[in-house]
């Protein structure tokens, strides 16, 4: 299904910066539009200063990518388009050009769900240089915002435990499609269903809901409104009780429902949207269970985010079954930004060789990797996540020890007896899809699983332990070569 063309009913070729068009009709003009060249996209530190990712928007990237050409309406645009002097910015036989252009390169991709770490490639583009450069700023959007939205919703899942989490966040989300993408990367995270029904019909996620507080306002008295819903939708009794006073709600909600009852209308639960959420869960329960409602559930909702969860259910002694998150989650609170970059790290030079390529900083973090990647992910004999090395396809994984990119004295050896596996997969392979993307049911089960084999340490949410990820050795031995030789060219 073509999900991004659903939503916008349009063209996306330019969404892109100005800068890559730029680029592209530079490297055209130098007959440099077909020199391979390879591109990684990673980010540099883990979300919420946290000590895991979630990686996410390979299917959104998947769909762009398959529907990526210039039209008529944007080569229009792009002709019309005029430099200070008043010339067109691109010349004729450029947007020629690009209504022929096609997408050939391969990509390779680390698939949504799985858990990432910071310098790893989550995607890898090979093929012309033009081509790869254009599509930097979509693969961005997609890839950094779904990432770090499935990230939180996994952080939500850790503190909610077993317990059902819905994503409300549609209405505070940062517009129409950061609404509906996060719902998707939410559900990825691991929340159980969304408010968002657009979503829920784009890709399938669960939808639920209770009621708000306009609807207790619209009668004149709370015992009336809840039973209208509950008449109306007895399906779904779940209501919310705070609108005046949140355990005089709850006493009318059990009058009205024990009434009900008599018709065979159930009681499904309360939510609570105000107030102190352990307390009031405390003794909404007692009142519930006291009227023999003992299944009914406990919804609470109000600003919640892991943190406050976390303390609810695990000091505070909350009875609270459902947690329902909007803002802090769709908006990602905060951090609202992954800070996922895209880089050349390797072109192909007049005679077919490969060329390395680094971007140098101050900063050892900042300082880009040559090659062709590969990250290969080793598993101890109890089945846990142990330690990643970033190896070059050319060189191999053949390696007894991993050395941190950031800090070259920091190594861990790896042992013969590990299982492991490769995380980037093909995806294109010369433009053709190669790859069947999972239901999304799938990509939240690789969450679980993924967050099942990762150890405690590592995600806990203050000071979390930093998983090993290294550099094969010879990569690593390469890199800083390549370094001092380029400091000493450029000084
Ligand atoms: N027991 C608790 N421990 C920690 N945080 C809590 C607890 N109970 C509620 N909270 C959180 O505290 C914040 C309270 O928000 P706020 O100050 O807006 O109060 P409120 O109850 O919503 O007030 P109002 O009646 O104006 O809606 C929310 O983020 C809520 O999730
Ligand atoms: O707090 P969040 O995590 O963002 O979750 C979504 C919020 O949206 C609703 O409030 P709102 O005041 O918009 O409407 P209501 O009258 O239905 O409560 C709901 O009651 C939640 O409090
Ligand atoms: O269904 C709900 O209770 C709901 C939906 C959206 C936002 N807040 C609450």
């Amino acid at each position: 299904m073509n999900h991004l063309s659903q939503i916008y009913q349009s063209n996306l070729a330019l969404l892109t910066d100005l800068y890559q068009l730029t680029m592209a009709y530079g490297y055209w003009k130098e007959g440099k539009q077909d020199q391979e060249a390879v591109y990684e996209l990673y980010f540099r530190k883990n979300p919420f200063d946290g000590g895991f990712t979630i990686a996410a928007g390979l299917q959104f990237v998947i769909d762009y990518l398959e529907n990526w050409s210039f039209d008529e309406p944007e080569l229009q645009y792009l002709s019309g388009l005029k430099g200070p002097s008043g010339n067109p910015l691109f010349e004729t036989a450029f947007i020629d050009y690009l209504k022929t252009l096609r997408f050939t390169c391969d990509v390779e991709a680390v698939e949504e769900g799985t858990v990432i770490f910071p310098l790893e490639p989550i995607l890898k583009i090979k093929g012309p240089l033009l081509q790869a450069q254009l599509i930097e700023t979509p693969l961005l959007t997609i890839i950094n915002f779904q990432t770090l939205v499935a990230t939180k919703a996994s952080r939500l899942r850790l503190a909610a435990e077993t317990d059902t989490l819905l994503e409300f966040g549609l209405r505070r989300a940062q517009g129409i499609d950061g609404g509906i993408t996060a719902s998707r990367a939410a559900f990825i995270g691991g929340v159980n269903a969304t408010s968002d029904v657009q979503a829920g019909m784009l890709f399938g996620i669960p939808v639920k809901g209770t009621h708000a507080h306009s609807w207790v306002l619209a009668f004149d008295s709370e015992e009336e409104a809840f039973e209208s819903f509950a008449t109306a939708m007895p399906d779904n009794t779940i209501l919310l009780v705070d609108t005046y006073d949140t355990l005089e709600g709850v006493k009318k909600a059990i009058q009205v429902m024990k009434r009900l009852s008599k018709k065979k209308i159930p009681f499904h639960g309360i939510r609570l949207d105000s107030g102190d959420l352990a307390y009031l869960s405390q003794k909404a329960r007692k009142l519930l269970d006291e009227a023999g409602f003992f299944n009914t559930v406990i919804v609470a909702s109000n600003d919640l985010d892991e943190h406050i969860i976390r303390s609810l259910k695990k000091e505070q002694g909350a009875k609270i079954d459902v947690w329902g998150v909007g803002t802090k989650l769709v908006t990602a609170y905060d951090q609202p930004a992954l800070g996922g970059v895209y880089k050349l790290t390797q072109i192909k030079n007049k005679d077919g060789q490969w060329e390395p390529k680094i971007k140098l900083s101050e900063q050892a973090v900042k300082v880009t990797t040559q090659g062709s990647h590969q990250i290969r992910r080793f598993y101890d004999e109890e089945g846990k996540m142990v330690a990643d090395m970033i190896y070059d396809q050319e060189i191999g994984a053949d390696a007894e020890k991993i050395i941190d990119p950031s800090d070259a004295t920091r190594r861990k050896k790896i042992k013969k007896t590990w299982l492991y596996q490769d995380l980037l997969v093909p995806v294109f392979e010369g433009g053709k899809l190669q790859y069947l993307p999972p239901a999304l049911e799938h990509l939240q089960k690789r969450t679980i699983q993924s967050l099942h084999t990762l150890d405690a340490s590592v995600k806990r949410f203050t000071n979390p332990h930093s998983y090993p990820v290294g550099l094969e050795p010879e990569l690593d031995q390469q890199k800083r070569e390549l370094i001092f030789k380029l400091r000493e060219q450029n000084s």
